[in-house]
């Protein structure tokens, strides 16, 4: 049987700055269809990564093939080409204040000059937000805001959804709500995700895998037991208070 292109391979990748190394001699392929997490500590190369996969940073040393090609070896058009496959989730939402919840989803395609209101009234309603079409982003919560960011960042359908601490601003019902999203993304599209976080329970309640870096080596690729999926039954804010606090 044909084996599927891996939606990204890294081959002993290392970026510099100066003497820092944000990564270090990583090897990392990313499968079609997996949820994969990237943990560590502040300054273990996360972004970098991100950035990498992105195809807007390319390695020192190393090599690195998106889809199969080699984003350092593109022309401007064919990279930007690629990267239109490539979507993006920020911690901070990162939308438009004075665009519409339709307009900022509508966005890629104007971009790309393209005029698909059927496709926006989909994603709309895909992340439950057809209600709040005409809304600006300052009339919604933080996970409505995301709920937008993602929408925005799947009506291109790109293949790979990159999520830079999608719920660290989040409160804790809103972040398992944003990331069932992220599983049904992944499910109804089939979509393969890059989950930056610095929350291992978002790793554990999505994630097939889990890449640990430290000081931009890769430690190791962990296998997310089913197990930590396993959600509470009691999801109130009370009964997580009370496990956390262990009262
Ligand atoms: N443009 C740059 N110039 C110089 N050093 C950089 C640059 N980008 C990243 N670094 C360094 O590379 C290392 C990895 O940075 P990176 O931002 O990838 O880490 P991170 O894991 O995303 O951190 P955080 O969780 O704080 O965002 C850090 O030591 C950082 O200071």
């Amino acid at each position: 049987m044909l084996q599927a292109t891996p939606v990204a391979a890294l081959d002993a990748v290392t970026v510099s700055y100066g003497s820092t190394k944000a990564l270090d001699n990583v090897d990392l392929t990313i499968e079609r269809g997996e949820i994969i997490g990237v943990i560590g500590e502040s300054g273990a190369g996360k972004s970098t990564l991100l950035g990498i996969l992105d195809a807007v940073e390319h390695p020192t040393t190393g090599r690195v093939l998106i889809e199969g090609t080699d984003p350092k070896e593109l022309s401007g058009r064919a990279r930007r080409q690629l990267r239109r496959r490539i979507g993006m989730v920020f911690q901070g939402f990162n939308l438009l204040s004075n665009r519409t919840v339709r307009q900022n989803i509508a966005l890629p395609l104007k971009l790309q000059r393209r005029s698909e209101p059927t496709l926006v009234t989909e994603l709309l309603d895909y992340v439950g937000l057809s209600d709040h079409a005409d809304r600006y982003p300052a009339q919604l919560s933080g996970g409505q805001k995301q709920r937008v960011a993602i929408a925005r960042a799947l009506v291109t359908r790109p293949g790979l959804l990159l999520c830079d601490e999608p719920t660290s601003a989040l409160d804790t019902r809103t972040t398992a709500d944003i990331l069932d999203l992220l599983a049904d993304t992944r499910r109804d599209f089939g979509t393969t995700i890059v989950l930056v976080t610095h929350e291992l329970d978002a790793v554990g309640a999505i994630c097939d895998r889990a890449a640990i870096l430290e000081q931009g080596a890769l430690k190791s690729i962990l296998a997310v037991a089913p197990s930590a999926r396993e959600r509470p039954e009691d999801t109130s804010y009370l009964a997580h208070a009370r496990r956390v606090l262990g009262a």
